[in-house]
């Protein structure tokens, strides 16, 4: 009953949608936030959602969001439904369930053509194992290639969840939309919380504005929060004073106050994202005692890469561009990093390739920078002679060979579902990237594949093998689970007898051999020729195990365009000097961006 009691909460609703990538669930959000009269058809048009340029032309939700809406039921009443957006992608797992903390339910949006993958499997049991209600929806109904009777099979089996009266919806036609919102307020329970208590509120996601500072987007567990409250960051044991606060809807709207059981917005004149990091509790500076929410953990980067400045000129500009970036995004890591090769840089980590690709995009983009990026690695553990252990983010700084003990590198633990027709084929790559199968199982058309895998392996070329070994159908899941010792090395790249310190690369000795030699040839595509031959070497220590010549240039490259074809001729120059703007000197020769990546592109 919506009673006017404040303390009454069973009119709040406060739920998550998790789907896979394409699956649908911006579009249903919008379909929500239309349902619920919260924006005009021209705002419509814009996917409100997804707020930042680049995630919309990729195509893909980074940020946690939130909207509250108001929903008039069929029973009459009017329910405030807080709806938490999440990322899709595996690299943002970690903010994923922050996300589901702050709710009491979600939907699971399954594409009723595509079927279950991986990825919400796993967001599904960290759903279920907090305790959230979930509800499977069918979207894309409206697909004459929705097997629906399929897709439920396959949500029970998989997942174990109960699925026979799930919603058949499009969100595209609009079909069930309010069915959803029905099931959604009948089925997920309204938040608990004393409102007497002592104020508990959980940061579910941080970024900063540039008009406002760092904005954050609260759950309020118990307690009240006041506009002109003192508040205390648990983490930071810094103080601060709230400004604003108020809720999504999905405008910015102030209120005066945020409590038990709502999600809102508060801006308290914080300066970078790290006074205000996800999964934080924020409690008043007069009850300092109150506990954290469980479960909040820092951030960890799984990649390590260098980022050089083309022009070493841009290296102040650069510095700049990594503090602005990181007032956004707190999962950035960086550090003051040279190069006999590639002079002075930055070392970053990062949450996965997906996570690296963006942000060497922004800096490029948005901060017009010419990067030369180095090929990423993942962590590793290295105990050396004397007992001492360390971490190692990058190969040019591994202690020599013959003062390690043990190699040990970053095992995960990788869920895979299929189709059965390209099982066989996902095996093949799964043994080659040195997987170790845990698990196998077949259920409805698709095969469930546990696999112990090397977070190297993994974070190389492996989605993009995977996706090609399947037709596109394969998902992946995966987690780091311990180190391991193992059987590792580190390459060296010689050009013209110089070891170039950023084109080390850390591998497995098994495969040294023919990694070495590929990485020699692709070096040869990719290093233009020069006025002199280059010698390109891959070698161990001192021991060289494969080599090739990069031939010496004799023609003018332009020399064949003869004749009046001028613009021809200028393209080709232009083309050169393009080239040239991400090239490297390294002693006498000249090394594009590519050959810096070339061992991504080296299958074994
Ligand atoms: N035919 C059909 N297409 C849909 C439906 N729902 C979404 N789509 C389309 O599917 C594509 C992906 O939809 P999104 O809503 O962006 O998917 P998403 O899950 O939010 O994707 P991320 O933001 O990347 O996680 C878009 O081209 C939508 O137009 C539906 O019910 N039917």
């Amino acid at each position: 009953m919506l009673a006017s009691v404040s303390s009454d909460l069973s009119h709040i609703r406060n739920f998550s949608i998790i789907a896979h990538i394409d699956h649908g669930k911006s579009t249903l959000a919008d379909r929500f936030i239309q349902v619920c009269g919260g924006l005009t058809d021209r705002e419509m048009a814009e996917q409100v959602l997804d707020s930042m340029d680049l995630e919309r032309e990729r195509g893909i939700t980074i940020k946690a969001q939130s909207v509250t809406l108001d929903y008039k039921a069929r029973d009459g009443k009017v329910y405030q439904l807080n709806f938490i957006d999440t990322p899709g992608h595996v690299d943002f797992s970690y903010e994923v369930s922050r996300s589901l903390y702050a709710c009491e339910g979600a939907l699971l949006v399954v594409d009723a053509g595509q079927g279950v993958e991986a990825q919400s499997v796993a967001n599904c049991y960290t759903a279920i194992e907090q305790g959230l209600e979930v509800l499977p929806v069918l979207n894309k109904m409206d697909l004459p290639q929705a097997e629906p009777d399929r897709v439920i099979q396959e949500i029970e089996e998989i997942i174990g969840l109960e699925a026979h009266d799930a919603v058949r919806a499009s969100a595209k036609s609009g079909l069930g939309i309010e069915d959803i919102l029905e099931q959604l307020i009948e089925r997920i329970p309204p938040p608990e919380g004393d409102l007497e208590a002592d104020l508990q509120a959980l940061i579910i996601d941080s970024w900063f504005d540039n008009y406002l500072g760092v904005v954050s987007l609260v759950r309020v567990r118990q307690g009240t929060l006041n506009k002109g409250d003192k508040i205390l960051i648990k983490s930071t044991g810094r103080q601060h004073v709230v400004d604003r606060l108020g809720i999504f809807n999905p405008k910015m709207t102030d209120k005066t106050v945020l409590k038990a059981g709502e999600v809102g917005f508060i801006c308290a004149s914080i300066k970078e994202i790290r006074g205000a990091p996800v999964g934080d509790t924020i409690t008043l500076a007069t009850t300092p005692d109150v506990p954290m929410v469980p479960g909040f953990q820092k951030v960890k980067p799984q990649v390590y890469a260098g980022l050089f400045p083309v022009s070493a000129d841009d290296y102040g500009d650069f510095r700049d561009a990594l503090d602005k970036l990181s007032l956004n995004d707190a999962s950035l890591f960086y550090e003051p990093e040279s190069s006999d090769a590639l002079g002075f840089g930055f070392r970053c980590g990062f949450l996965g390739m997906l996570h690296m690709e963006i942000v060497q995009e922004r800096l490029e983009r948005e901060y017009d920078l010419d990067l030369i990026t180095t090929a990423p690695t993942v962590v590793y553990e290295i105990m050396k002679t004397d007992g001492e252990v360390v971490m190692v983010d990058n190969p040019s700084k591994l202690p020599a060979i013959n003062n390690i003990e043990e190699f040990r590198e970053p095992i995960v633990h990788a869920t895979i579902l299929v189709p059965q027709e390209h099982v066989g084929n996902v095996i093949t790559l799964c043994v080659e990237k040195r997987g170790v199968q845990k698990d196998m199982q077949f259920t409805g058309g698709q095969v469930s594949l546990v696999y112990e895998l090397p977070m190297a392996e993994i974070v190389m070329d492996f989605f993009d093998r995977l996706k090609s070994a399947s037709r596109g159908f394969a998902s992946l899941d995966f987690a780091f689970d311990r180190f391991e010792a193992s059987n590792l090395t580190r390459l060296d790249i010689l050009v013209n007898g110089d070891r170039v310190d950023a084109l080390a690369v850390i591998m497995h000795r098994d495969h040294v051999q023919r990694r070495g030699r590929l990485l020699c040839e692709k070096m040869k595509e990719l290093i233009p020729r020069q006025q002199f031959d280059v010698a390109v070497q891959a070698a161990i220590g001192n021991q060289v195990v494969a080599r090739t010549t990069v031939k010496a240039l004799r023609k003018n490259v332009t020399a064949k365009c003869y004749g009046g074809d001028v613009s021809r001729k200028k393209k080709l120059l232009q083309r050169q000097k393009e080239g040239k703007k991400r090239m490297k000197q390294v002693g006498s020769v000249s090394i594009p961006q590519d050959a810096f990546l070339a061992i991504l592109k080296v299958d074994s």
